[in-house]
């Protein structure tokens, strides 16, 4: 099995869900994580990547890191100094339609969606009067390629668009090693596995930091067509992953045994979720009765959480609990146990506002 890991953590495409299988995987095995450097939830995004944002690397306490899986604004030049030569970098793309109506409730509170009404009202206006200037505006316009270190502010009409589209998928295609796909989550994870030598029950998980219902907004075919308009550099980098995807499901495994797999997969999740979870399934922030496992709310979205069964022994809790721990609250715990001389017990233990 592979054991040096690099994810590069996309925005609003189920990257905390898999953040939590590398937390859990790498927690068990002793791992060392790449965390941010004071007990930060992220590696000063949105500000290009440089090694000396990880923990343990300018005072050089860590000899070697097996996975590093947080926010950043991604530049491979410095997360190769801090990882192995030998690490396998992978990372996820989620349809940029989908992905912005999760963004636009997600990140409400950035200027370029403040004061508008609806996504609607927001595209109407977008290219008269959408400001690439702004801090954090960056996530209304062609956020993926933005997390990839691109120029997000690109025109599909401009004569150079083509260009700039080429060039963003072949440096990605060079890059990395895989490229996941959101709304295919479950075969995902079984490319993954195969990708790292991982079993089955490696990549089970529960679907973190989805948003309730009443904060998801169906979307028209004319909304449809804008977003794609707008997010074109997104649009076409979504397209060609999603073709390679494909290409490697059928050379790497073949679609019947990935249909087994997946099945699989799911009956896992089906009886991890009995045995752990007292209502089966994701409930609002508002029913989670442990305060500890609450995730962190942001914008206008309800962002749902879980609760444990009662009747569960001490081992099984343990191992549940890991599961459902968000991202803030899982990444303060690693950092406290990798780093005991650095958080004292005076220092107290909360999460940071993430965003
Ligand atoms: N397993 C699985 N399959 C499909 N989709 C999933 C899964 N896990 C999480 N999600 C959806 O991903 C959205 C949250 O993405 P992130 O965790 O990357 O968000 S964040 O950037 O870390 O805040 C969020 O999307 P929205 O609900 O549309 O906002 C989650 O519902």
């Amino acid at each position: 099995p592979k054991s040096h890991i690099f994810f590069f953590k996309t925005h609003k495409t189920a990257s905390s869900t898999i953040l939590n299988i590398l937390y859990r995987y790498g927690e068990s095995r002793n791992f060392t994580f790449a965390l941010p450097l004071n007990k930060h939830s992220q590696l000063f995004y949105p500000y290009f990547f440089a090694s000396h944002f990880v923990e343990g690397v300018s005072s050089r306490s860590v000899k070697e890191f097996n996975i590093m899986c947080n926010h950043m604004r991604f530049r491979k030049s410095e997360v190769a100094k801090v990882m192995p030569a030998d690490t396998f970098y992978f990372s996820i793309l989620r349809h940029p339609v989908s992905m912005m109506e999760s963004i636009f409730i997600y990140y409400k509170s950035i200027p370029a969606f403040q004061k508008t009404r609806s996504l609607d009202s927001f595209l109407e206006n977008s290219w008269r009067s959408y400001n690439a200037s702004i801090t954090n505006n960056h996530f209304a316009h062609n956020a993926l390629a933005f997390d990839f270190g691109f120029d997000n502010n690109v025109n599909e009409d401009a004569e150079d668009f083509g260009e700039k589209a080429r060039m963003a998928i072949a440096t990605i295609q060079k890059e990395f090693h895989l490229i996941l796909i959101s709304e295919y989550f479950d075969e995902s994870m079984i490319l993954l596995r195969h990708a790292l030598c991982w079993s089955l029950e490696d990549v089970v998980s529960f679907k973190l930091n989805s948003r309730s219902k009443q904060t998801r907004h169906p979307l028209s075919a004319n909304t449809t067509e804008e977003i794609k308009r707008w997010n074109a550099l997104d649009w076409r980098i979504y397209l060609h992953f999603n073709t390679t995807f494909w290409h490697k499901v059928e050379s790497q495994i073949g679609k019947e045994q990935m249909k087994r797999e997946v099945f699989k997969l799911r009956e896992l999740q089906a009886k991890l979720a009995h045995t752990c979870l007292r209502e089966g399934e994701a409930v609002d922030p508002s029913l989670i009765r442990n305060v500890e496992l609450k995730p962190f709310q942001s914008g206008a979205a309800v962002i749902q959480g879980y609760n444990l069964n009662s009747h569960i022994d001490e081992l099984t809790k343990t191992k549940c609990e890991r599961f459902i721990t968000p991202e803030l609250q899982y990444t303060n715990r690693l950092y406290t146990r990798q780093f005991p001389e650095l958080t004292g017990n005076n220092k107290q233990i909360k999460p940071r506002a993430k965003k």
